[in-house]
């Protein structure tokens, strides 16, 4: 029961061990990433947006009931010192993309949708959480400083505030997420105003049409160019936009199951050979290898996609292939010391190459499992393979 198996891991496991692995007591603060061996030795550097993630991720998993201990009160202190260190209020605000945590200074003052994105997801849960308002005026405020500092020409937002190039389509993604989260906790018009304009924007520029692919990279006016890098596409961001999309779809009452069946072809897809199950990390628009590795995260992604169109369609093969997959994430991903932790990249020919084990990808492992709702997804078997459940009931998906 490999779905069963991968939900029991992550909140049983992996919440609890890396709450307490990667939580810096003194510093009040998540780390950046812990090195090979578990411990916290690495850099003191931490990017807002991994902060922000690992806060995200406990305010979460308490609504859920799936938190350790202590971790609504440790992601509420690590929100406190992310925001006295890295808020840069004045004619430009907004949260700074990096920061020291021992040192408690910025260490790279630009102010990045991206970053802001994160910032927003953790505020949503944080809000929903606690009930205390102030989380909600401070994701006001960060929204304000989106439209202050991040105005842009051409639809959209910059992506920094120093505007430089290329556009990127990944901060506008997390953006929308933000959105959707505080669309459901909160329920601002706001928030819902912007999701449907990023969506409007994926529409018109993300999302190529005559190719069936997800454009990363562009010029300043949305332009699609290999100068901008246009031609590298990212499969996990596609798979992650499916299941965006069909939150989406529940929320704004749309229908976009041609879409989203379009774009989970394209990401699984971009496979080193056919009978691999796992998607790279960066690939051509011609379909050629632009990188050869595969990260944890593109994996989750495809699972997420996997399982969000079994949820909204009840297709037998997403669900195959969800199981399947899951077990392979287990197996390649998850099963090695440190327990509890990830081995994040292997290269194309199955070697282990990350060099640590890096916060990030937490939020990926748990947005996988947040809203997974196992009732009727996993049917039991004798040993010889016939089925003691039958009826592949649908899915309820747990409501925030
Ligand atoms: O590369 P890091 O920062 O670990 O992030 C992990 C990945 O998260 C995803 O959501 C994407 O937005 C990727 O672009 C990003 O690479």
């Amino acid at each position: 029961m490999p779905l069963r198996a991968l939900k029991t891991h992550l909140i049983d496991t992996i919440l609890p061990v890396w709450l307490k692995l990667a939580f810096d007591g003194d510093a009040a603060q998540f780390v950046e990433a812990l090195v090979l061996d578990g411990s916290q030795t690495g850099s003191t550097v931490v990017r807002t947006r991994t902060a922000a993630r690992q806060i995200y991720v406990f305010a979460h998993a308490y609504c859920q009931n799936a938190a350790p201990r202590e971790a609504l009160d440790k992601a509420q202190i690590a929100f406190d010192s992310l925001r006295s260190i890295c808020w840069i209020p004045g004619e430009r605000p907004g949260f700074a993309r990096s920061y020291d945590r021992k040192a408690s200074r910025v260490v790279d003052p630009e102010i990045d949708l991206y970053d802001q994105s994160c910032v927003l997801l953790a505020l949503a849960w944080l809000f929903k959480a606690t009930g205390n308002n102030l989380y909600k005026s401070i994701a006001d405020e960060t929204l304000a400083a989106i439209d202050t500092t991040l105005a842009a020409d051409f639809g959209g937002w910059a992506e920094t505030a120093s505007g430089d190039l290329p556009r990127r389509q990944n901060p506008h993604m997390h953006f929308f997420e933000a959105c959707l989260a505080l669309w459901e906790t909160d329920g601002s018009h706001g928030y819902v105003t912007r999701a449907h304009d990023i969506f409007a924007l994926f529409q018109t520029h993300f999302y190529d049409p005559k190719c069936g692919l997800l454009r990363e990279f562009f010029g300043p006016a949305w332009e699609i160019s290999n100068e901008y890098g246009s031609d590298r596409i990212e499969p996990g961001h596609m798979a992650e936009w499916v299941w965006l999309i069909r939150k989406y779809e529940k929320l704004a009452k749309g229908n976009y199951a041609q879409l989203c069946s379009d774009l989970l072809a394209a990401s699984q897809r971009c496979r080193n050979g056919s009978t691999v199950p796992f998607i790279l990390d960066e690939v051509f628009d011609d379909g050629r290898i632009s990188k050869n590795s595969r990260r944890l995260w593109p994996q989750t992604e495809l699972l997420k996609a996997y399982i969000a169109e079994y949820v909204a369609q009840n297709d037998p093969i997403n669900l195959t292939n969800a199981r399947e997959l899951a077990a392979q994430i287990m197996t390649e991903y998850l099963s090695h010391p440190p327990y509890g932790m990830w081995r994040d990249c292997f290269d194309g020919a199955g070697n282990f190459i990350a060099t640590s084990i890096p916060g990030s990808s937490l939020y990926h492992l748990w947005t996988l499992v947040a809203d997974l709702d196992l009732e009727g997804m996993e049917i039991e078997r004798t040993n010889k393979g016939s089925v003691v459940q039958t009826t592949l009931a649908m899915p309820r998906v747990a409501s925030m």
